[in-house]
C-alpha cells in the first residue's frame, strides 16, 4: 500500500472522537490488508502460469525435440506423458507441438472450446494429396467446411443415403466371400481383401463402378499401396512443416513422393467426370454421388459454391479416408479374434442362433449380435484406428490446463493413451469385449474415456458408414469361414505401426475353410 493511503487512513482514525471503533477497526484493516496481499500474490502467480507453455522435454537449439522423435509416435508420446504430465509440449522446429492426454484436457479441447480448436495445420502433404486441402479433413472450420460436410453427410454417409444403396454393399461383400470361397485352404492377405471390398463400395456409391482388373488380388495390393503410402506420407514428421522457410526444398522428398502418388486417382476421377458430363443429366431419379456433386457444381450457390476442386478433394476423402480406416480397423479384429479362440467361438455362436449356418448375414441382422457389436467396440478401442485423431489446430491463442495454447499450435489429442489408461481400464492391453457388454460406452464422442471416431464438431463424418461397413465385413468373414495360421507361423503377431492411420505391422495372412451348410450359399 502506498504511504499517502497509509497517511490517509491514519489521519481518518485519529481525528475520530470514538476511541473504542477505532482500536476495534485498526486490526480489522490490518487483517484486510493481509488478505490483499495474498490474493495480490495469488493473482499474480495464477497470471505466470497462464502465460507459460505446458511442461516438456528440453530440445536443442533449433531443432528443438525434433531428433529424439520416435517414428511410432503414439507410444513414444504416451511414455512422455507419464514424465510430463497430461500436457505436454514439443518444440518442432519453429512449431509448437501440444500432446493432450487425459479425458478432461480432451474435453476442454474438443468440446468446451470445440471451436476454436476445430481447425486443421495442414501438413505440405496433404497441400499436395487434397488438391490445396481444400476437402472436409483439411478445409479450415469455417463456411466451406461446413458446406463440404454437409453435402457428404447428407447425399452419402447419412443414414437414409446408406440405406438406399444397401444393394451395394451387399453385392460387393458377397463378391468378396465368393472369392474368399475359391480360396478355400489358402492363405489369403485379410487387410487386401477388405481394403478393395471397402474401395469398391465406396467408388459404386460415388459413381456406379468398381475398380476392375482380372487380378483381384493384385489390384487390391496395388491400390492398398497407394493409399498406405500417402496415409503414411500424411503421418511422417515433415522439415516443411515445422520451418515453412525451407517448404520450397521438400528436403525429405515427401511432396515429390505424394505428386506421384495423386494421379494413381486423380486419372479415374477424371474419367468418371469426363463420362458424366458426356451422358448429360439423363434425367435418371437414382443419381449417384458424382451426379449430384456436378449438378451440385453447375447450380453455382452463390454464397458457397462447390468447385471443381472441391468435387475431386470429396472424391479424394472418399477414397482415401474410407478404405484404409475400416479394412485396418476390420483386419485388426480378426487377428484379436483368432488370438482368442474363444472370443471367435461366442461370436460364430452368435451368429449361428440370429442367422442360422443354412443362411447368409444380411445387414438387418447386425443390430442382433451384441456380441459382435462389443468385439468391433473393444477392436477399435486397443487399436484405436486414428491414434492421435488428425491434429487440431487453435485459431487463436487460449488456455488448457491452465497452460497458454499459441494460436497455430499443432495439438495431438492422443486417444490410443487414454485408450490403454489403466486409471480407466482394467488390464488395458487385453483384448476383452466383455468390457463393453454393458452397453454403457458409444462412440458418439460424448464420453473422453472412449472416443475412436474423435469428437466435437470434428468428428468422423463416416461413422455410419464404418459402423455397417466394419460389422457386416467381420460378421460375414467369420460366419463364413473358421480361420487358421498359414503352416509355419505358430504365433499371431498383434503388434501396430503408427501412422496418420495404425496399421497391423505384419499383415494378417490366413486360410479360409468354409463353414456354412452348403457351397451355393457362397455363390
Ligand atoms: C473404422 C473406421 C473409421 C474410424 C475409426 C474413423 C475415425 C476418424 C477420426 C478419429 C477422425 C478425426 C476426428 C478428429 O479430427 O477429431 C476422422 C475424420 C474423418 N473421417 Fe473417419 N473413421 C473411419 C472411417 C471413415 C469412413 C468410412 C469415412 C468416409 C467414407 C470417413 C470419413 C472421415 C472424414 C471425411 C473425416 C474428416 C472430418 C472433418 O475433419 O470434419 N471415416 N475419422
Amino acid at each position: 500500500m502506498s504511504s499517502v493511503s497509509m497517511n490517509m487512513f491514519h489521519k481518518l482514525f485519529n481525528t475520530s472522537s470514538d476511541e473504542s471503533i477505532r482500536l476495534l477497526l485498526t486490526p480489522a484493516i490490518g487483517v484486510l490488508f493481509v488478505f490483499w496481499f495474498v490474493l495480490l500474490f495469488i493473482e499474480k502467480t495464477k497470471k505466470k502460469s497462464l502465460n507459460s507453455l505446458p511442461p516438456g522435454p528440453k530440445g536443442l537449439p533449433l531443432v528443438g525435440n525434433l531428433l529424439s522423435l520416435d517414428p511410432e509416435l503414439h507410444t513414444y508420446f504416451t511414455t512422455l506423458a507419464k514424465t510430463y504430465g497430461p500436457i505436454l509440449t514439443l518444440k518442432l522446429g519453429k512449431k509448437i507441438g501440444v500432446v493432450i492426454s487425459s479425458p478432461a484436457l480432451a474435453r476442454e479441447v474438443l468440446k468446451d472450446q470445440d471451436t476454436i480448436f476445430a481447425n486443421r495445420d495442414v501438413p505440405e502433404a496433404a497441400k499436395e494429396a487434397a488438391y490445396g486441402g481444400s476437402d472436409i479433413v483439411w478445409t479450415p472450420y469455417g463456411p466451406e467446411w461446413r458446406m463440404l460436410r454437409k453435402v457428404c453427410v447428407r447425399e452419402m454417409l447419412g443414414t437414409s443415403s446408406l440405406d438406399s444403396v444397401y444393394s451395394l454393399r451387399r453385392s460387393k461383400l458377397r463378391q468378396t466371400i465368393k472369392y474368399l470361397h475359391s480360396q478355400a485352404g489358402s492363405p489369403v492377405n485379410i487387410g487386401e481383401q477388405m481394403f478393395l471390398t471397402v474401395l469398391n463400395v465406396i467408388t459404386s456409391m460415388l459413381w456406379g463402378g468398381t475398380i476392375k482388373g482380372e487380378d483381384r488380388a493384385g489390384l487390391g495390393a496395388e491400390f492398398r499401396e497407394v493409399v498406405t503410402e500417402m496415409t503414411g506420407l500424411l503421418g511422417t514428421p515433415n522439415l516443411s512443416d515445422f520451418y515453412p522457410s525451407l517448404a520450397r526444398y521438400d528436403l525429405q522428398r515427401i511432396n515429390k513422393k505424394m505428386k506421384r502418388l495423386v494421379p494413381k486417382f486423380d486419372g479415374i476421377f477424371e474419367t468418371m467426370i469426363d463420362q458424366r458430363l458426356k451422358m448429360g443429366d439423363n434425367g435418371a431419379e437414382n443419381k449417384d454421388f458424382l451426379q449430384f456433386l456436378l449438378q451440385l457444381k453447375d447450380a453455382g450457390d452463390a454464397k458457397m459454391p462447390l468447385t471443381m476442386t472441391h468435387l475431386k478433394s470429396l472424391l479424394m476423402d472418399m477414397v482415401v479416408g474410407g478404405t484404409d480406416t475400416t479394412s485396418n480397423a476390420v483386419e485388426f479384429a480378426l487377428a484379436e479374434m483368432m488370438n482368442k479362440p474363444q472370443v471367435m467361438k461366442q461370436v460364430q455362436q452368435e451368429l449361428e442362433t440370429v442367422v442360422g449356418k443354412d443362411n447368409i448375414i444380411e445387414e438387418s441382422h447386425i443390430h442382433k449380435l451384441p456380441y459382435l457389436y462389443a468385439v468391433m467396440k473393444e477392436a477399435l478401442r486397443l487399436h484405436p484406428t486414428l491414434p492421435l485423431l488428425v491434429p487440431h489446430c487453435p485459431s487463436e491463442t487460449c488456455t488448457v490446463g491452465g497452460y497458454t495454447i499459441p494460436k497455430g499450435a499443432r495439438v495431438f489429442v492422443n486417444v490410443w493413451a487414454i485408450h490403454h489408461d489403466s486409471t480407466f481400464w482394467e488390464n488395458p492391453s487385453e483384448f476383452s469385449p466383455e468390457r463393453f457388454l454393458d452397453g454403457k460406452w458409444d462412440y458418439s464422442g460424448n464420453d473422453f474415456k472412449y472416443f475412436p471416431f474423435g469428437s466435437g464438431r470434428r468428428i468422423c463424418a463416416g461413422t455410419a458408414m464404418a459402423e455397417r461397413m466394419f460389422m457386416y465385413s467381420l460378421a460375414s468373414l467369420v460366419h463364413s469361414f473358421d480361420w487358421r495360421l498359414p503352416a509355419g507361423s505358430e504365433k499371431l503377431d498383434l503388434s501396430e505401426k503408427f501412422g496418420i492411420v495404425l496399421k497391423k505391422r505384419n499383415p494378417l495372412v490366413a486360410i479360409p475353410i468354409p463353414r456354412l451348410s452348403s457351397s451355393t450359399l457362397y455363390d
